[in-house]
């Protein structure tokens, strides 16, 4: 780009150079008319990002200026788009009256918008947090700090490790990261979307410390559980900053800061999530997941506590037992479906109030506002009668908002305008300056008719019309024909091309008046909408309980819904260890299949610690596996689940190895991705975790995958003591099922119709016998001619009773009906020789003599 003091610059482009000094780094929207301009770099970058066309603006400093522009009109979309692939930008407008300035317009940066911190409803997910988070580390670990300011929430904790970060990342999602501009900052976060490096200073403790109590106003920071933490503190205060810097304005609705403690969750780590499908799948879509079949919240901000619920499932047995119960008292009652019901009426209260602390919430939102809080009296007699202690909490956290109610019913009209520009946003009645102002421009459309009555009189033209444009104001109006009656009192004011327009002493002077009092009632208007938004203000906090409580209502209603509608039923958290779950269900397979589904039971408990799964491919392993661990966390976030009876003790993670989604766009191979995912399945099992690993050892040589599943499943029933579901094609492994060794063996079956092949889908105690890999392989499509000669191969493969040959195909081995490989019992001479024997071709003496021989062979 042009050094920004090279004097050729024309003065519009020193203008943009200065502003442009400032925000170097982002996007400049530089405001031009009707138009948002951007010049020179953020010109190319915008076009490229945008899809719009790159074009010049004359010439600057002796060479052409690269220009890209948006209406002003349709910014947000834009604007949006850009948010949402990471970018930043800076809102540059004329402040100066373009028709009064003389010379150059003033420009200024009002705004800066960036993909954290947005909290405009069109830049903004209806059921999705948007989050801004910084981290800041030591010797201890890292401190993280995020804050929804849409929302209104600000949290932090401190995790100990690399781990535990990505979980947390994986967890929250941020659309933008702050770090401080330092080396060796974990990999995986340079791919992190919206990652701004930040001075390195911002994020020093003490400093943090300071702004901290400034901000919050106090003198120590221990209600918020950070006095001795610094780390947290840091991420907090650095954040902070940057809230500050973007957003120029005061933040009256970040209140608190609340501390998040890691191990009041269910651990899951990024690749359990992705594994898991919770809330998006491996291929990025949202239906089809968890969160598609369980959210039926019937408001915006219910859908987005119910996501975050569900990404957090807790460890709290209380809490949960409260939410239990709060679900299964409306189900008795009914009383969930009436509160659903009036939840249509329910906009999204909370993101409304975090605009009104702004000043930025719009008529609209104050009239959604109004008839949110309309809503209250019917909810609370609606939760009156019932008997459930979370209930009755969020009863009273609902609060009383009559004064609240009663104003805004007053004051807003029904239907008010998008936008305060116009006015029209106050009702009749509300203020009596406003009535007057108002009633004076009303009475002047009589006072027109009357004149225009007077004139055509007077005139005796009986086409002459009084009108107004925005241009030239009042005119009486006369036909070119009759214009040669006007009379002298007449001055003319403008000539069109079939009629004269004029205007009179009288009509000027009530030109004035009018226009003087919609101006006045307009200034009116905006005067008293700032007064009602510092009125609403006033009662923030208590409208953000009301709000939180809305919220969580909504959540407990629609699990109510979906336990009623899937048939589930209430969990029972206990503090016995072990897992027994009856007639479980995997609810997002339910919900997609035709057919009805197969319910299966799991018991694991001290001594059943683990299931080795054996069975045809297709037969509903994997689906098993992960129906257990849904039900688990499910349960874990006080919703129903779909079993007819489930005891759960406690469970401190969830941890699966799937082979789903490989990483191949990090470099990593199959393999590689895959044991790195055991590695860490490995190191952090604990005996309160729940394990799921599906098929592990597929992506290498049929000899060391097996040799690698069998010592990985013995560390994990032997050193982890986990509960462990453990899917494999290897049948070998079931032999691991000794007496004592806490370890099981289940599996799943399939029928032979013919050529068709049935699968049961239920799960039965012992191994399996047969994988029909070749029969599924046939399903698949697989051409004749390839299943013909698998099968020649797999019967020679038998005959010859061991795969040194074909060492990768293991599926083969598992349809061979005798066992081989590393753990059988390797042939013996005394059971070949007595394989050869034929004991109807031997006499009693022969018979005798081959057994001494056998013996010896023993
Ligand atoms: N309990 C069940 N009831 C009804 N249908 C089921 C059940 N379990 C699984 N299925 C169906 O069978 C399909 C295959 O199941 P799944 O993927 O779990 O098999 P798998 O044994 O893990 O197969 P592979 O070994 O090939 O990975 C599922 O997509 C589902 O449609």
């Amino acid at each position: 780009m042009p050094a920004s003091e090279t004097p050729q610059h024309t003065p519009l482009m020193k203008q943009f150079f200065a502003a442009k000094a400032e925000y170097p780094d982002i996007l400049l929207f530089f405001r031009m008319g009707d138009f948002y301009e951007l010049f020179y770099d953020d010109a190319r970058k915008a076009a490229r990002l945008l899809d719009i066309t790159l074009t010049q603006r004359g010439s600057s400093g002796g060479a052409p200026i690269p220009m890209a522009g948006v209406p002003v009109h349709a910014y947000e979309g834009y604007l949006a788009r850009l948010v949402a692939l990471g970018e930043s930008v800076a809102i540059c407008e004329q402040i100066g009256d373009p028709a009064a300035s003389k010379g150059l317009v003033e420009r200024k940066v009002v705004r800066i918008v960036t993909p954290g911190t947005v909290t405009d409803e069109a830049l903004l997910q209806e059921r999705r947090d948007t989050l801004l988070m910084a981290l800041s580390r030591g010797r201890s670990g890292f401190g993280l700090a995020w804050a929804d300011l849409a929302g209104g929430r600000f949290l932090v904790s401190e995790v100990a490790d690399e781990d535990q970060l990505a979980a947390e990342i994986a967890r929250l999602d941020p659309a933008e990261l702050l770090l401080p501009d330092e080396d060796g900052w974990p990999p995986f976060l340079a791919t992190q979307p919206g990652l701004r490096r930040r001075p390195p200073w911002g994020f020093d403790a003490d400093a943090c410390r300071r702004q901290l109590l400034k901000f919050f106003k106090l003198h120590d920071l221990s209600g918020f559980g950070l006095e001795d933490k610094a780390l947290p503190t840091a991420a907090a205060g650095a954040l902070l900053a940057y809230v500050e810097e973007t957003q120029k304005q005061q933040l009256p609705h970040l209140t608190a800061i609340a501390f998040e403690s890691a191990g009041d969750g269910i651990a899951l780590n990024a690749a359990t999530r992705r594994h898991l499908e919770l809330d998006s799948r491996t291929d990025g879509r949202s239906e089809h997941t968890l969160l598609g079949v369980l959210d039926t919240s019937v408001s915006p901000m219910g859908g987005r506590l119910l996501r975050r619920w569900l990404n957090r499932p807790l460890r709290d047995r209380g809490v949960l037992g409260q939410r239990h119960h709060a679900v299964a008292t409306f189900i008795d009652s009914g009383a969930h479906e009436t509160l659903r019901e009036t939840f249509r009426g329910l906009g999204d209260i909370e993101r409304i109030l975090s605009r009104v602390a702004l000043r930025s919430a719009r008529p609209r939102d104050l009239s959604t506002l109004r008839d949110g809080l309309a809503l209250l009296p019917g909810v609370r007699a609606v939760l009156a009668p019932l008997d459930s202690p979370r209930l009755d909490a969020l009863a009273a956290a609902l609060g009383e908002h009559e004064t609240t109610a009663d104003l805004l019913a007053r004051a807003i009209v029904p239907q008010p305008p998008v936008l305060m520009r116009d006015g029209g946003v106050f009702a009749e009645g509300f203020d009596a300056e406003l009535d007057e102002l108002r009633t004076l421009s009303t009475t002047a459309d009589q006072f027109l008719v009357d004149l225009e009555a007077r004139e055509r009189a007077a005139t005796g033209i009986a086409t002459l019309k009084v009108g107004y444009n925005r241009v030239h104001g009042y005119f009486i109006e006369i036909s070119k024909g009759q214009s040669v009656k006007a009379p002298t009192h007449y001055t003319r004011r403008q000539t069109l091309t079939g009629a004269e327009r004029y205007i009179t002493e009288e009509l000027k002077a009530f030109e004035d008046k009018v226009l003087s009092a919609r101006e006045r009632s307009l200034t009116r208007e905006k005067a008293l909408y700032e007064e009602l938004l510092e009125t609403l203000n006033q009662s923030l906090e208590p409208l953000k309980r009301c709000a939180a409580a809305l919220s969580e209502l909504d959540v407990l209603a629609a699990f109510s819904e979906r336990a009623q509608a899937l048939d589930w039923s209430r969990p029972e958290l206990t503090d016995a260890p072990g897992l027994c779950i009856e007639r479980g269900r995997h609810p997002v397979v339910e919900a997609v299949r035709d057919e009805p589904f197969e319910p299966n039971d799991l018991v694991l408990d001290e001594n059943r610690r683990m299931l080795v799964i054996t069975g045809p491919n297709m037969g509903g392993k994997s689906t098993y596996m992960r129906q257990n661990a849904l039900i688990v966390l499910l349960a874990h976030i006080g919703s129903f689940v779909p079993a007819s009876r489930a005891v759960i003790g406690p469970v401190d993670r969830v941890l699966t190895r799937i082979g789903a989604g490989d990483d191949l766009a990090r470099g990593q191979s199959t393999f590689m991705v895959e044991m790195a995912e055991t590695s860490y399945i490995l190191h952090h099992a604990s005996a309160q975790s729940l394990v799921l690993m599906d098929e592990i050892g597929r992506g290498t040589s049929t000899y060391d995958g097996l040799a690698l599943a069998e010592a990985c499943a013995r560390h994990l029933a032997q050193a982890n003591r986990a509960y462990t579901l453990f899917a494999t094609h290897y049948f070998e492994l079931t032999a691991l099922a000794e007496p004592g060794s806490g370890i099981a063996n289940v599996h799943l079956d399939a029928i032979e119709h013919g050529d068709r092949l049935v699968f049961m889908h239920a799960v039965k105690d012992g191994p399996a016998n047969r994988s029909f890999g070749l029969q599924v392989a046939a399903l698949a499509g697989l051409p004749r001619s390839v299943v013909e000669q698998a099968r020649r191969t797999l019967a020679s493969l038998e005959q010859r009773g061991a795969p040194h040959a074909v060492a990768e195909m293991s599926p083969a081995a598992l349809d061979a009906p005798q066992q081989f490989g590393l753990f059988a019992p390797q042939p013996s001479p005394a059971l070949e020789a007595l394989d050869a024997i034929d004991p109807d071709e031997l006499t009693p003496k022969q018979a005798l003599e081959a057994l001494y021989r056998l013996r010896q062979l023993r």
